[in-house]
């Protein structure tokens, strides 16, 4: 049928429809200090199309202390440098604080990028100037802001002691371990008082014992000045540490771990994400084992909905009755 042939009816209920959609979207993440929607990243590099991130979504509330972990390649460092400012999305919604990424310019994303997220990057050597001393470097961005040189000192004193460094002030980058380095760069981030601080793999290049007091401090970041942390790590010890850790897969967050209690008496759960399209992505040990391809059948029953094998009568030549069914 032609659009001139939609009876009005029908049109009527579309644009009802599209009212909805409006609203649900409008109200989505109204709360959230970070809000990504349906957000898509492509690069196009010699005629090749990556699609870094394909309608990822994403909501971290003030406050939050988040984990990102997946595959290389599955679009971490995407998300990272968008939430960033150093980068912008292709189509979808990011929002930061009152900050669109996608529309920001020039003198916004400078001040965005200034005073609304603090960054650390994994490479030690990146996050410092290696002329200045400690104390120097986390006064740098504070002299960017204008702020006054005794309001500078007094504030670097203070995140400096905060992070555990304070005995680092007068020592440049080349005379510090690569875990008080990382801890400076988080005095340096937190420097403009961030609603976010993000991380990438902050903790990558150190060993145990130093990945420990990085993470530790920007623990303390959190539960002291109530910033929010995002952080992107490799580290089961890390990701095992935090309330919640999103999982993205192929540019998209797939699942995620809640932890409600931490050591000896550890609670986690881990959920599948379902996004406001519907869809869920399907843990690919689950797929392996029932090796579910194309189609699946979905059941609704009172309180789960099963996927089972689709093809032809249901009757996979290797299905086994004993075979548990995943269950969304
Ligand atoms: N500047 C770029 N140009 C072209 N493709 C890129 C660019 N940056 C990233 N990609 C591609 O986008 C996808 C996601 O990359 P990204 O670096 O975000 O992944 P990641 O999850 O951070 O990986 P890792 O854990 O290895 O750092 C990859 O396929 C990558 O090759």
């Amino acid at each position: 049928m032609t659009e001139a042939q939609t009876p009005a009816a029908d049109l009527a209920s579309l644009e009802r429809e599209a009212e909805t959609e409006a609203r649900t979207r409008a109200g989505y993440g109204a709360d959230a200090l970070i809000l990504c929607d349906r957000l898509v990243r492509v690069y196009a590099a010699d005629g090749v199309e990556v699609q870094a991130l394909q309608g990822l979504d994403l909501v971290i509330r003030p406050g939050e202390l988040t984990a990102i972990v997946g595959a290389s390649g599955s679009g971490k460092s995407t998300l990272l440098n968008i939430l960033s400012g150093l980068d912008r999305p292709t189509a979808g919604r990011a929002r930061v604080a009152d900050h669109d990424l996608l529309t920001m310019k020039g003198r916004e994303r400078l001040r965005y990028r200034r005073e609304t997220v603090g960054f650390i990057w994994q490479q030690t050597g990146r996050n410092l100037l290696p002329y200045l001393d400690a104390r120097e470097n986390v006064e740098t961005p504070l002299r960017l802001a204008g702020v006054s040189r005794s309001q500078r000192r007094k504030r670097a004193a203070e995140l400096l002691d905060l992070l555990d460094i304070g005995y680092c002030a007068d020592r440049k980058p080349n005379s510090l371990s690569g875990g008080e380095q990382q801890r400076v760069a988080i005095g340096v981030a937190l420097a403009n008082r961030p609603k976010v601080v993000l991380a990438d793999e902050p903790t990558g290049e150190l060993d145990t014992a130093s990945a420990d007091t990085v993470f530790q401090a920007l623990r303390t970041a959190n539960d002291e000045l109530g910033v929010a942390v995002l952080v992107v790590t490799h580290d089961e010890n890390v990701s095992g540490q935090v309330p919640r850790t999103v999982q993205i897969r192929d540019g998209r967050t797939s699942s995620e771990v809640l932890r409600t209690a931490f050591g000896d008496r550890a609670k986690a759960e881990e959920f599948a994400l379902l996004d406001r399209a519907g869809r869920i992505q399907l843990p690919a040990e689950y797929i392996d084992a029932l090796e579910l391809r194309d189609r699946v059948r979905l059941g609704l029953e009172p309180e789960q909905i099963t996927v089972r094998d689709g093809r032809a009568d249901g009757a996979h030549p290797d299905h086994r009755d004993d075979r548990e069914e995943p269950t969304i």
